[in-house]
């Protein structure tokens, strides 16, 4: 099984059906990206598979866990960057890491160490006892996706990991993806840059409509090929041949 898949996944707001039929797998070792227009349903999936909103159709599975029915075993078992979040205003990114530590039951020298590393990766080790709130966006991005990675998940969802960030800390998160990918994880992110997921990721699915309506590997592409002739088409491609029914 797949450490993430979706299979046959409708999600509806009222009468609107932002999902219909998305199907898709990422194995461990595997970064994964979701590329598509405004409003074609990413952060909608990311929801569903991270167990902050309830499927209406189709089986999800995340981790041997699922998200629709077991949504607080999935949360601790995997690291989340929602969009448009923030740090907690009122308290300092240590604050907030230990915070987290506490509730994920990291072992304080663990944490510390984790902090220490993290500071430094992302150079904001002068802003750790300052307020979240009068931190930059991209330093509070730097502090999100830190806590996303603390607790060392097997599994972590993102949405727009380069956001806000400067051209040389989005090489460092690069970097640590990579690392981490390699590591046995699977990595799930959503981004509207075509360069992003053609650069980082292993496997690219465009959504379109609340389904997948292309995949590509960015390795088997040649290079006069573009992200955005997959984007832009329109036939639904078949469900994963991995994905349980
Ligand atoms: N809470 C909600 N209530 C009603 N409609 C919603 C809600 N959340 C999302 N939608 C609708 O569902 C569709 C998918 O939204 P979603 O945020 O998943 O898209 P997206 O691909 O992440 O878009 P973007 O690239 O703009 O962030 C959109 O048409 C959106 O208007």
């Amino acid at each position: 099984m797949s450490a993430i898949e979706m299979v046959d996944v409708g999600k509806r707001y009222g009468d609107f059906q932002a999902l219909d039929g998305l199907s898709l797998a990422v194995d461990r070792g595997e970064l994964f990206g979701l590329l598509g227009p405004n409003g074609a349903g990413k952060t909608t999936a990311i929801g569903l598979l991270t167990g902050q909103l309830a499927p209406d159709e189709g089986s999800l599975s995340v981790l041997g866990t699922d998200p629709a029915t077991e949504p607080i075993e999935t949360r601790r078992r995997v690291g989340i960057v929602p969009e448009k979040e923030s740090p907690p205003s009122f308290l300092t990114p240590r604050e907030y890491f230990e915070f987290v530590g506490q509730v994920r039951g990291i072992p304080d020298d663990r944490l510390a160490e984790r902090v220490e590393e993290w500071a430094d990766r992302l150079s904001f080790r002068d802003k750790l006892d300052a307020m979240a709130t009068d931190l930059s966006r991209g330093q509070q991005q730097k502090v999100m996706i830190t806590q996303a990675f603390l607790h060392d998940p097997d599994a972590v969802f993102i949405d727009e990991p380069l956001a806000n960030l400067d051209p040389i800390m989005q090489e460092r998160v690069k970097e640590y993806f990579e690392h981490y990918r390699t590591q046995d994880n699977a990595l799930l992110l959503s981004t509207h840059g075509i360069e992003v997921a053609r650069d980082l990721c292993d496997r690219v699915g465009v959504v379109g409509d609340g389904r997948l309506v292309a995949e590509r590997r960015p390795a088997e592409m040649s290079p006069d090929e573009s992200l955005l002739e997959a984007f832009e088409r329109d036939d639904p491609v078949e469900p994963p041949t991995t994905a349980v029914r």
